[in-house]
């Protein structure tokens, strides 16, 4: 049996990632994390999935709720998922971390931090999403120069990080597919008289509202004709189906930083 605990147990996907353990062979609760000071630390964690009580609260102590797991799924700040990762790796505990907004310099300390504990760090954990991930690598090829490439994405009002990990990582592929860098090409931002649109930029649009729970568009934009791949999330259930898949994979992973893909099987 692995033993798996939650950090952002009192959280969306914190709640939902706990229904997908119970549901999962093979393995169970062994802890639920929250931060220091929030309301739901000291409550069953079960109450947050939907669950009633499963008899396990939720705790703000990080070393014992590691030491007690085999894995750590972390979605919460990347901030917090570093903090996590450094922890895990003290206490030799593979860790999951589904967190987005992670700056270049932060990614570089993951790889770092991860060194000598397998982590899966994945911005989607989705089926659908990591296809999409696949097969966006060869469209952006085959449709090559001279479509232009429009990201949007559309979220909840309560997601803190724009664009979107998903995004980001869309735009990273089109980006080396094409041969370009996506941190000198991608266009966050037009206003005003911004000028004609460059050949090799990527607009990056975000739209936030309600409650959607991610789409995500990209537009291969040519003359007289525009192909667009759409991924839209029905639920959060499959974000945490995901990270339990890749929870059981990682255990038994190679230390470093693997994705979706390595976990899929789609690389
Ligand atoms: N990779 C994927 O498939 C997906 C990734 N996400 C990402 O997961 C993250 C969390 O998303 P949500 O659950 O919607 O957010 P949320 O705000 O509902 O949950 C985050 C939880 O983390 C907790 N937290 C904050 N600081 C903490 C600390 N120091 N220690 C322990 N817990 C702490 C918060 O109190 C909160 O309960 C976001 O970055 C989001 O973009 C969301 C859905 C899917
Ligand atoms: O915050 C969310 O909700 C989501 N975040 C992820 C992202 O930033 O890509 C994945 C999913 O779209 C939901």
């Amino acid at each position: 049996m692995i033993k798996i605990a939650v950090c952002g147990a009192a959280g969306r996907m914190g709640g939902r990632i706990i229904a997908a353990i119970k549901e999962t062979e093979g393995v169970e609760l062994s802890g639920a994390l929250d931060r220091p000071g929030h309301p739901m630390v000291g409550q069953d964690a079960g109450y947050n999935a939907g669950l009633g009580a499963i008899g396990v609260p939720i705790s703000d102590d990080l070393n014992a709720v590691v030491a007690g797991c085999d894995v750590l799924i972390d979605f919460t700040t990347p901030k917090v998922s570093l903090k996590n990762l450094e922890v895990c790796a003290l206490h030799k505990k593979s860790i999951v971390i589904g967190s987005t907004g992670f700056t270049p310099e932060e990614r570089a300390l993951a790889a770092e931090l991860a060194r000598e504990i397998p982590a899966v760090i994945a911005p989607n954990m989705s089926v659908g999403v990591n296809v999409c991930f696949k097969v966006l690598a060869d469209v952006a090829k085959i449709l090559g120069e001279d479509f232009d490439v429009e990201i949007v994405e559309a979220h909840h009002k309560m997601k803190k990080d724009s664009p979107s990990g998903t995004a980001v990582r869309m735009g990273e592929v089109v980006a080396n597919a094409l041969g370009r860098d996506y941190n000198k090409v991608a266009n966050f931002h037009r206003e005003g008289i911004c000028g004609e649109r460059t050949h090799e930029e990527i607009g990056m649009q975000t739209i936030r509202g309600g409650d959607i729970v991610g789409e995500h568009t990209v537009y291969f934009i040519g003359m007289g004709e525009r192909v667009e791949l759409t991924h839209r999330a029905h639920t959060r259930d499959m974000f945490s189906r995901g990270s339990v898949r890749a929870a059981k994979w990682v255990v038994t992973a190679k230390p470093g930083v693997w994705d979706m893909q390595d976990v899929l099987g789609l690389k």
